[in-house]
């Protein structure tokens, strides 16, 4: 077969500048808030319902049974988050929804395709900037159709660090967050950043903005687009204990390369996170 999957990225990136139009709209409207698993991770009717249409549109077009589907907010309401051999699509409908709520300007969609659990493309629409990151495996990242690069610095003295705090807010994940911010600081780096989604931060060490960018307690539909997009861009991916990385582990390092990485790892103090894929416990 020649290219089975080019027509699934090219109908991807439709999929997401549309849904990104949608959250675009809903933005200028009333935003109704509610909570998930704590008072603050957040959730809005635009979450759901761009999930819908992302998902409708994709089975309409790949919808015989032989695809699978890890959506955020499916997930949410009880559906397995189960990585299989399968073709399997990764949705984030809104990455960066307590941004949208509160008109922070980086918000994104987020789309990625896994065969064999390889994944083989992502496209992170960045739809308040519109900006449409994309990239397939083996044929280099882009942001609106120009090739992005990582940066070339390998001084961790000359570099620029993102990473998040997510919405554990427990006292030993955040002192354990604060205390390797507080490391990376006094390294020092030139800055410590973070956009407040995952996805979008990716992009940002793909285009060369930043060289690094982790997170313990990330989901798989954060970063699954975003790992393609940054290793196309020349980038690497790595567990934060600098092993192999692992989708559903809840961890991730991308940087630039790996002296950076590397560097980074050496200061990050590591807490428990439940995988994705942890079976759910009976109630
Ligand atoms: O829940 P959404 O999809 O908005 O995504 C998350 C971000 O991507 C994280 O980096 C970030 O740290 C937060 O956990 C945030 O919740
Ligand atoms: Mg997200």
């Amino acid at each position: 077969m020649a290219d089975p999957w080019q027509s699934a990225y090219d109908f991807a990136v439709q999929v997401a500048r549309a849904a990104g139009a949608v959250i675009r709209k809903a933005g200028e409207d009333e935003i109704k808030v509610q909570t998930k698993s704590c008072a603050v991770d957040l959730v809005t009717q635009t979450d759901e319902r761009v999930e819908k249409i992302i998902i409708g549109s994709l089975k309409e077009q790949f919808g015989d049974g032989s695809h699978c589907f890890i959506g955020e907010e499916s997930v949410s309401n009880g559906q397995p988050c189960n990585l299989t051999d399968k073709p399997t699509w990764i949705i984030d409908p809104v990455d960066g929804t307590t941004n949208f709520v509160h008109g922070f300007p980086f918000v994104a969609v987020s789309i990625a395709f896994a065969v064999n659990k390889e994944l083989e493309f992502g496209v992170v629409y960045s739809c308040l900037e519109d900006k449409m990151y994309k990239a397939r495996k083996g044929m280099g990242a882009f942001c609106d159709d120009e090739q992005i690069q990582v940066s070339d610095v390998k001084d961790i003295n000359k570099s620029i660090i993102i990473s998040e705090h997510g919405t554990d807010r427990s006292i030993e994940k955040v002192t354990k967050i604060f205390s390797t911010m507080q490391k990376i600081l006094r390294i020092p780096v030139h800055g410590l950043r973070g956009s407040g989604t995952a996805a979008t931060n990716m992009c940002l060490v793909a285009s060369g903005a930043s060289e690094a960018f982790f997170e313990i307690g990330i989901h798989c539909w954060d970063i699954a687009a975003g790992v393609v997009i940054v290793r196309e861009a020349g980038g690497i991916i790595l567990d934060v204990d600098g092993g192999p990385f692992d989708l559903m582990s809840r961890r991730m390092m991308s940087a630039n390369n790996d002296i950076i990485a590397k560097r980074i790892i050496k200061e990050i103090e590591i807490f428990e996170v439940l995988r994705d894929d942890a079976p759910v416990p009976s109630k």
